[in-house]
């Protein structure tokens, strides 16, 4: 039932703009893959394509070996949920999902047995007969989705599913996605802007920024190993410093930042004038004394942020970096202006190549 997707040089180009430009992606047959990025970065144009809504302007989409270029959207083994959910508002719950089944020329009591078995399915039993009018934001959701799953489609993609939903509600659906996910073994395709979404749901995941895919791995390597300074920017790695030059030492590589000197994962990738150091905030303390410390730096700002703490330091030469403390720790009430000892875990600081972006304040 589950179907691996090949995407093959795809691009897609509307005019001068590349919405796509020259995507490789093998996604696995059962796998829960997502595509994350910001607007306008190509995410909804590529599930487009897998759902046979579009055509690329290059390139090939394979389903399990077979080119499906010119097989239409109503022949693809696909379903799609939409953001607009696309409901019909005139019919019942249980018209809404057994329409398909109904185009495929099924009735009667095996009709209404798979309209209930997808109504048990997404939590709604019995609302079969309820209009569409008369149900919440979230029970909406839920009927998109059964009508979905309804079809036992190979693959199921979920365009912006939860857009508009409240937190709670956002926080249940996702479990059911996952719930079904295993449920069905069907390839699971996901489009969202929204990353923690993607972290707890994703077998694998891919970062796009226009019309590329800056990374493509299982959720903890975006954090483990961020691609380049976009990707580490994109997943809350907010410091990004801009080495004076990097050095190897007999403990390894350092980056001189400042003037002062920060031992790097290794091995580093070559640096080039757009390279960047990126320091994970979580493998960031405050030291006991300076004599232990990797780097002293000074207060130029403290947030406060509820059980945690903001505190800014600088660098000599004005660059920063943010450590984060717990508030009732004494760190959290140091003084403007004053020197901090810091020390850095392993891993800590990582040299990454830069993608255009400046680097922060
Ligand atoms: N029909 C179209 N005509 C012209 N340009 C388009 C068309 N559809 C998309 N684009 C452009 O292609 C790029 C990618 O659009 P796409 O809708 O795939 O982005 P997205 O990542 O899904 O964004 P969002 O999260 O806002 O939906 C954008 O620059 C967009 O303006």
């Amino acid at each position: 039932m589950a179907i691996a997707i090949d995407i093959q040089s795809v691009t897609r180009a509307y005019g001068p703009i590349k919405a796509l430009d020259g995507i490789d992606l093998s996604i696995k047959a059962g796998e829960f893959f997502t595509l994350l990025g910001s607007s306008g970065c190509g995410k909804s144009t590529l599930l487009k394509l897998i759902g046979g809504f579009d055509r690329p302007t290059q390139g090939r989409i394979l389903f399990d070996g077979r080119d499906v270029i010119d097989v239409p959207a109503n022949k693809r083994p696909v379903n799609t949920v939409f953001q607009s959910l696309a409901l019909f508002p005139h019919m019942t719950v249980a018209q809404n999902v057994g329409y398909g089944l109904k185009l495929r020329g099924l009735s009667g009591a095996a009709l209404k047995a798979k309209v209930e078995d997808a109504l048990d399915l997404v939590e709604l039993p019995g609302f079969g007969p309820r209009a569409i009018g008369m149900m919440s934001g979230g029970q909406r959701q839920r009927v998109a989705l059964a009508r979905a799953l309804v079809m036992e489609p190979g693959i199921l993609l979920l365009d912006e599913p939860l857009t508009g939903l409240d937190e709670r509600l956002r926080q249940q659906m996702r479990d059911e996605f996952g719930r079904l996910h295993r449920r069905t073994g069907a390839t699971f395709i996901l489009v969202t802007h929204n990353q923690d979404e993607a972290l707890s749901l994703s077998d694998r995941m891919a970062i796009m920024h226009k019309g590329r895919i800056e990374q493509l791995d299982a959720p903890a390597q975006f954090f483990e190993r961020p691609a380049n300074s976009f990707v580490a920017r994109f997943v809350g790695i907010e410091t990004l410093l801009r080495p004076e030059r990097i050095e190897m030492r007999e403990d390894g590589p350092h980056a001189i930042v400042g003037g002062q000197s920060l031992r790097l994962r290794s091995p580093v990738a070559s640096a080039d004038a757009d390279s960047l150091v990126a320091i994970r905030p979580d493998r960031l303390c405050i030291a006991e004394t300076i004599d232990t410390a990797d780097l002293v730096l000074t207060v130029t700002e403290t947030t406060f942020r509820g059980l945690q703490t903001d505190v800014r330091l600088a660098f000599a030469d004005g660059q920063s970096l943010v450590a984060v403390v717990s508030s009732d720790s004494p760190a959290a009430r140091v003084t403007t202006g004053t020197p901090v000892p810091l020390s850095l875990l392993p891993d800590a600081a990582m040299l990454l190549s830069g993608s255009g972006m400046p680097p922060a304040a």
